[in-house]
């Protein structure tokens, strides 16, 4: 966090954070009409006069204190704990606790002890808002120890006034905001909702009270900044942000997803090792006990951080099958799709009746081999077949019986294709073979293999005779004739075709110009 400058503001609300954007304006109307906000009393209120001087000596901080013997009492208290007495005598004299205990940590003391939870808001569980203040400020301390020493005194304020805004939320709104707090399952949601509803979460009012309250700006702008993603930030807000979070997770009835939730959210970020991390929860357990009681305030649950940690890790190992099983279940699925997608889009190229290609197949087919051929400089030649006299055998032995000569016939067609040939259905009882570098010698090789199929193998039977049909084919090659398009090669074989009907049927005609 960078300390903000504290010079004066032109305009606007004069207790707005400096260097954030105003809190919205009827927010800021309600505030100032607000006569329940916490106050600070005025003990208090002097030593944080003391620390808006950036060169206010330790003196001057123990003289503001003395002057409020509840005060020094609880610094004593605080000075000689197992926290900050380790293996040192005992601390006396205000200035002595002061010293030991540092500025900030100080500073905290003081505002925990104007902000007791044997202060107002009755509708709200100030016992559970100064745990989380506590876990959440000695965590922040223990990270900033190992990710910026320099920040640690500074963080451990902050992240233990992260929530103040609570405070100024509930005076604001009472029973209104404390059912908010109930319809809400943590914290992220309840700062979620404020948003909707105020335009703001409580960090930001929180920071806007710290300044009505005189406390430093920077302070104040770290309160703002305290909840959020703990990605992409700098090394103080990552010990910021995550100490409310390990708060969250330490209070929670279940700390072992939590903080599976927590380890899996911490993988972007190298800084911090899971061997770091547990120690930090040690510590925390041990100094927990001792800060709850110097705040008068129930001990938060004991946390064994070896048994947690490997509790995450069983979740998050669950997790990890969870999320694998249902990525198998999707890559199966879209296997399936894949294969569905290919089967239709191969039988929307087939023609349901025969399984030859269809006439948009066959149409798109040849345009491609066409402009090939024509490029390359080879031969296509195109067969247009025709059944005889359809129309009578429809007559004659009914549409069923039509419809399995012509799957009989394409069968027979399909079999005397080579590899590389195309034969589909181009409609009704027409078929049309694509043979390519083939000239019209070898089409007509074709349709005569196929005139003597036919002669000798029947389409169907009827009452037990074999049924024959014959066809008539019109060839047309490019090669021969100079088409300019495929268009006008599937034209030359039908009138060649048509031809062939006209020379009495059954025979095979290839398109001849006309001079
Ligand atoms: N069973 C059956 N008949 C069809 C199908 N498609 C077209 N036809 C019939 O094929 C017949 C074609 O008749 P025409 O075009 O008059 O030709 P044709 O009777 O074969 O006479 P020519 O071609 O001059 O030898 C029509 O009666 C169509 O109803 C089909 O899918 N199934």
């Amino acid at each position: 966090m960078t300390p903000v400058e504290t010079s004066a503001r032109e305009a606007g609300d004069p207790h707005d954070v400096q260097g954030l954007p105003p809190l919205p304006a009827s927010l800021q109307a309600r505030l100032a009409d607000c006569h329940t906000l916490p106050s600070l009393p005025a003990a208090v209120a002097k030593v944080l006069m003391v620390a808006r001087r950036t060169d206010a000596s330790l003196f001057e901080y123990a003289a503001a204190i003395e002057a409020d013997p509840a005060l020094t009492l609880r610094l004593l208290a605080l000075a000689n704990s197992v926290f900050y007495a380790r293996h040192r005598g005992e601390a006396n004299s205000c200035r002595e606790a002061v010293s030991r205990i540092g500025l900030d940590a100080t500073l905290a003391a003081v505002m925990s002890f104007g902000l007791s939870p044997s202060g107002r808001a009755e509708g709200l569980d100030l016992d559970a808002i100064w745990q989380r203040a506590i876990i959440a400020a000695l965590a922040a301390r223990h990270l900033a120890d190992r990710l910026c020493p320099e920040h640690a005194g500074t963080l451990f304020t902050i992240a233990l006034l992260q929530d103040i805004g609570i405070l100024a939320a509930e005076a604001l709104d009472g029973d209104a905001y404390t059912a908010l707090i109930r319809a809400t399952d943590s914290h992220d949601a309840l700062c979620q909702a404020e948003r909707e509803r105020y335009g703001c979460d409580h960090a930001r009012l929180g920071a806007w009270l710290a300044v009505s309250w005189g406390v430093p700006q920077h302070l104040a702008s770290g309160i703002a900044e305290s909840h959020g993603e703990l990605e992409a930030t700098s090394p103080d807000m990552l010990c910021l942000r995550l100490s409310g979070q390990i708060a969250d997770g330490w209070l929670t009835q279940t700390p072992g997803r939590a903080f599976g939730r927590l380890i899996r959210r911490l993988e972007t970020r190298q800084e911090l090792s899971l061997a770091a991390f547990e120690e930090i929860l040690d510590e925390l357990q041990a100094q927990l006990p001792s800060m709850a009681e110097l705040l008068e305030i129930t001990r938060p649950p004991q946390r064994d951080s070896h048994e947690l940690l490997a509790e995450a890790k069983r979740h998050l190992f669950m997790q990890t099958l969870t999320l694998g099983a249902r990525l198998d279940a999707h890559q199966v699925e879209l296997e399936a799709l894949r294969e569905r997608y290919a089967e239709l889009e191969r039988s929307s190229r087939l023609d349901p009746l025969t399984g030859l290609a269809n006439r948009a197949w066959l149409e798109q087919q040849l345009e491609e081999r066409f402009h090939h051929s024509r490029e390359h400089g080879k031969s296509l030649a195109v067969v247009f077949i025709d059944l005889d006299h359809f129309k009578q055998l429809n007559d004659r032995h009914g549409h069923q019986l039509g419809d399995r000569v012509l799957a009989n016939f394409a069968a027979s067609l399909q079999k005397m294709v080579r590899e590389g040939d195309l034969a589909g259905r181009y409609g009704g009882e027409e078929f049309l073979v694509i043979l390519p570098d083939e000239r019209v010698a070898g089409a007509e090789a074709m349709a005569r293999r196929l005139a003597e199929r036919l002669a000798s193998h029947p389409m169907a039977e009827v009452d037990g005779a074999p049924l024959h049909v014959s066809v008539s084919i019109g060839i047309a090659c490019l090669g021969d004739t100079d088409f300019r398009n495929a268009r006008e090669l599937i034209d030359a074989a039908d009138q060649g075709m048509y031809q062939a009907k006209r020379n009495g049927r059954g025979g095979a005609q290839r398109f001849t110009p006309r001079a």
